[in-house]
């Protein structure tokens, strides 16, 4: 059984349609991440699962139940927002048991679960705390501690790390993943942060305009993009594209020709006008070029990032990065030899701009 089953969802603001016959369904355990630009429908959408949103039609279920027309408390969910949602005057442990007393819990129920809470999240010396007296890091931790004590079949999380600053952030998403790890639970995170999506995830929804582009592993979705959106949208810097002509297993853009005979076409080899898109890690420089397709480009500038340096350049009139080893000599100006990797590279149709 699906832990959480979308059929057929729409929401519409007024006349504005936010989600169209959305679909989705979310294994139990399953750790999915809506990722999308900003007003893509990721949130509308978590709202809906969460009862926060009255759906316009179509199906939601939780656990086999039809849970369309629930109120929220009836759904078996927990929901962690950026914005923590703490009630300020309550200590820790006030707003962790506040809704387990109003649910009217056991004493000594409510008391183990906030134990177990706090010490699965290292809050108990914060137990007697307000949330003024606590950091951000600290205040997510008590939002997530509150939907913990809950024992919720499934976690939503409203871009639960916006708010804090980047190292905070790496170490409580870690922290998220361990989370998951131990508990096993359903969860499902919006966020706008690739990183997050790449690292949290079992699969990753990439949202545009309340659809869903591509539906896959992190691994799937960054080295098989279904469409030039999915493969434009994922990766820092993204691909690069070139636009050529594909004509029995060869790849032809300007003077280059690339042999795609080991390629994995989606439908089989065509014929006809093609998009190249080649990630910056998999322009082959220096002793890596031995055997390959090879032209030469100029550097425009280079960016040394530390475990790696990143160079930007061109070919064909067009972008094109190439992201070399932290170490490697290079400088603006210089000509160098680079080769291609044609099995990396994926291929689109122009037309519909699916993967080819
Ligand atoms: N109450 C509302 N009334 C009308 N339109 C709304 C309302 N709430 C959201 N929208 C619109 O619905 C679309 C989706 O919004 P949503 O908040 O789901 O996007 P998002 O992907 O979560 O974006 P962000 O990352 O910026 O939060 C947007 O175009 C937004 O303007």
């Amino acid at each position: 059984m699906n832990s959480v089953e979308i059929k057929n969802l729409d929401l519409n603001f007024g006349a504005v349609k936010v989600l169209q016959n959305l679909n989705l369904d979310i294994k139990q355990g399953e750790f999915v991440v809506l990722l999308g630009s900003s007003g893509c429908g990721k949130s509308t959408l978590l709202n809906c699962i969460a009862g926060l949103l009255e759906v316009s039609g179509g199906q939601l279920f939780i656990n086999g139940k039809n849970v369309t027309w629930s109120e929220p408390n009836e759904r078996g969910i927990g929901m962690v927002f950026q914005s923590y949602a703490l009630y300020p005057q309550m200590t820790v442990k006030g707003n962790l048991t506040f809704g387990l007393k109003n649910a009217k819990m056991p004493k000594d129920e409510i008391e183990k679960r906030v134990a177990r809470a706090a010490e699965i999240l290292q809050i108990e010396p914060l137990l007697d705390r307000k949330p003024a007296a606590l950091s951000g890091g600290q205040r997510q931790r008590v939002a997530i501690g509150r939907a913990l004590v809950r024992d919720v079949d499934v976690f939503l999380f409203d871009e639960p790390l916006s708010n804090l600053d980047a190292k905070l952030r790496a170490d409580l998403r870690v922290e998220i993943k361990k989370l998951h790890q131990q508990l096993q639970n359903t969860m499902i995170y919006v966020t706008h942060d690739q990183i997050e999506a790449m690292t949290l995830a079992d699969r990753i929804a990439i949202m545009k305009g309340g659809k869903i582009m591509q539906l896959g592993s992190p691994d799937e979705i960054y080295n098989r993009p279904q469409n030039l959106y999915v493969a434009d949208f994922i990766g820092s810097p993204s691909m690069d594209f070139f636009e050529g002509h594909l004509e029995n297993g060869v790849f032809t853009m300007g003077d280059i020709a690339l042999p795609m005979a080991d390629y994995e076409y989606a439908n089989g080899p065509v014929s006809g006008p093609a998009i190249v898109g080649i990630r910056p890690e998999h322009i082959l420089t220096g002793d890596q070029t031995a055997g390959a397709v090879t032209t030469q480009v100029t550097i425009d500038i280079v960016e040394p990032m530390g475990s790696d340096t990143l160079v930007y350049s061109s070919l064909n009139c067009k972008p094109l990065h190439i992201r070399m080893d932290g170490k490697a000599k290079v400088a603006a100006g210089e000509t160098i030899t680079i080769g291609f990797d044609p099995v990396s590279a994926s291929l689109f149709d122009p037309t519909t701009e699916e993967r080819i």
